[in-house]
C-alpha cells in the first residue's frame, strides 16, 4: 500500500486561480491589494521564501513592496521600515520574515495588526484564543486547508500535533479544536516521554517538531494522514520531519517540499485578499 499525496504545490495553484478572480473584482472596484516584505540579512532559505511570495502576488495581480536590509541593520532601522509599511496606503499587509536575529517580538508587536498577513501579531493571536475573528496564521490554516481539500473528514478526527512552536503547533491545536472543525487534539513536543503511544492513535498526523525523521512508521496507524510540516536542510536539501517508509502505512501524506510550504503561501495570498475585501466592504 502506498499512500495518496496531499498535494500542497497543485492546490496552490487551485488556490492562486481563485484568489485571482477576486483580485479582478476588487480592481473594479478600484483596489489593487499590496503585500510587503521585510527581509534582514541574507540567509539563502529566507531570500526563496520571499521571492517565491512576490512571485506568487505578481501572477495574480497583488503588488509587490519588498524591503531588503542588510544582516547589519539595526533593530531601530528595521522598525522604521515597520512604521514606514503601517503608513503605506498602497501596502494591504505585510510580512517581517522570521528569522531576524533581532528582538522578534518587538518587531511583531509593531506591525499593525490590521495589516498582520501573517497572523502572528500578539493581539492576532490573542483573538484566535478568545475566538475572534481576525488574520489567522498561514502555517495551520494552509495545514487544514490541504486536508479540507482532499476530503479528510477532521471532524471527530483523534489528531496528534508534534511541536509546539508559535507559528505551527501552538495555533494550530487552538484552531482544531474550534467548533468549525471539531477535532480532538494532543499536543506533544520534544518533552513527550513515548512519542510513538500518542501518534499511534491519531488519524491525522501534523509533525511540525523540526527533527528529520521523527515520524515513523511504526509510529503511524494504517490509513491515517500525515503532514509533514517540518523543514531541516541536510545536505542542503530541505528534509521533512516524516520518515520515508510511513509512506507504505499512511493513507495520506503530504509531501516535502510540494506540501504544507505551498499552502503556506497559498494562505498569504488568501489574509491580503480578505484584509482587501474588507477594506471595500465586500
Ligand atoms: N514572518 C514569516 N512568515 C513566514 O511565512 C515564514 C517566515 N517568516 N520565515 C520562514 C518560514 C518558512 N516559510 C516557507 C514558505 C514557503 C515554503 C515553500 O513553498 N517551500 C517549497 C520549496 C522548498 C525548497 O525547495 O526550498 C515547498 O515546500 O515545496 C517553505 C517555507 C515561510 N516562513
Amino acid at each position: 500500500m502506498t499512500a495518496q499525496t496531499l498535494d500542497g504545490a497543485a492546490t496552490l495553484r487551485t488556490i492562486k486561480a481563485e484568489l485571482a478572480q477576486r483580485v479582478a473584482a476588487l480592481k473594479e472596484q478600484g483596489v489593487v491589494p499590496g503585500l510587503g516584505t521585510v527581509l534582514v540579512g541574507d540567509d539563502p532559505g529566507s531570500h526563496w521564501y520571499v521571492g517565491a511570495k512576490h512571485k506568487d502576488c505578481a501572477e495574480i495581480g497583488i503588488t509587490s513592496i519588498r524591503r531588503d536590509l542588510p544582516a547589519t541593520a539595526t533593530q531601530a532601522e528595521v522598525e522604521a521600515v515597520i512604521d514606514e509599511l503601517n503608513a503605506d496606503e498602497a501596502c494591504t499587509g505585510f510580512i517581517v520574515q522570521q528569522p531576524t536575529g533581532l528582538d522578534e517580538f518587538a518587531l511583531l508587536s509593531r506591525v499593525d495588526p490590521d495589516k498582520d498577513v501573517d497572523g502572528l501579531h500578539p493581539t492576532n493571536l490573542g483573538k484566535l484564543v478568545l475566538g475572534e475573528a481576525g488574520p489567522l496564521p498561514c502555517t495551520p490554516v494552509g495545514s487544514i486547508e490541504l486536508l479540507r481539500r482532499h476530503g479528510v473528514e477532521i471532524a471527530g478526527a483523534e489528531v496528534v500535533v508534534v511541536g509546539r512552536g508559535i507559528t505551527v503547533g501552538r495555533p494550530l491545536g487552538l484552531l482544531l479544536t474550534r467548533r468549525s472543525e471539531n477535532a480532538t487534539v494532543t499536543l506533544c513536543h520534544t518533552g513527550t516521554v513515548d512519542l510513538g503511544a500518542h501518534v499511534r492513535n491519531a488519524d491525522i498526523v501534523v509533525a511540525a517538531a523540526g527533527v528529520p525523521g521523527i515520524i515513523t512508521a511504526d509510529m503511524v496507524k494504517p490509513g491515517a494522514a500525515v503532514l509533514d510540516v517540518g523543514v531541516s536542510r541536510v545536505d542542503g536539501k530541505v528534509t521533512g520531519d516524516v520518515a520515508p517508509d510511513v509512506w507504505d502505512v499512511a493513507g495520506w501524506v503530504s509531501p516535502n517540499p510540494k506540501g504544507v510550504g505551498p499552502m503556506t503561501r497559498a494562505m498569504l495570498l488568501s489574509n491580503i485578499v480578505e484584509i482587501a475585501e474588507r477594506s471595500v466592504g465586500a
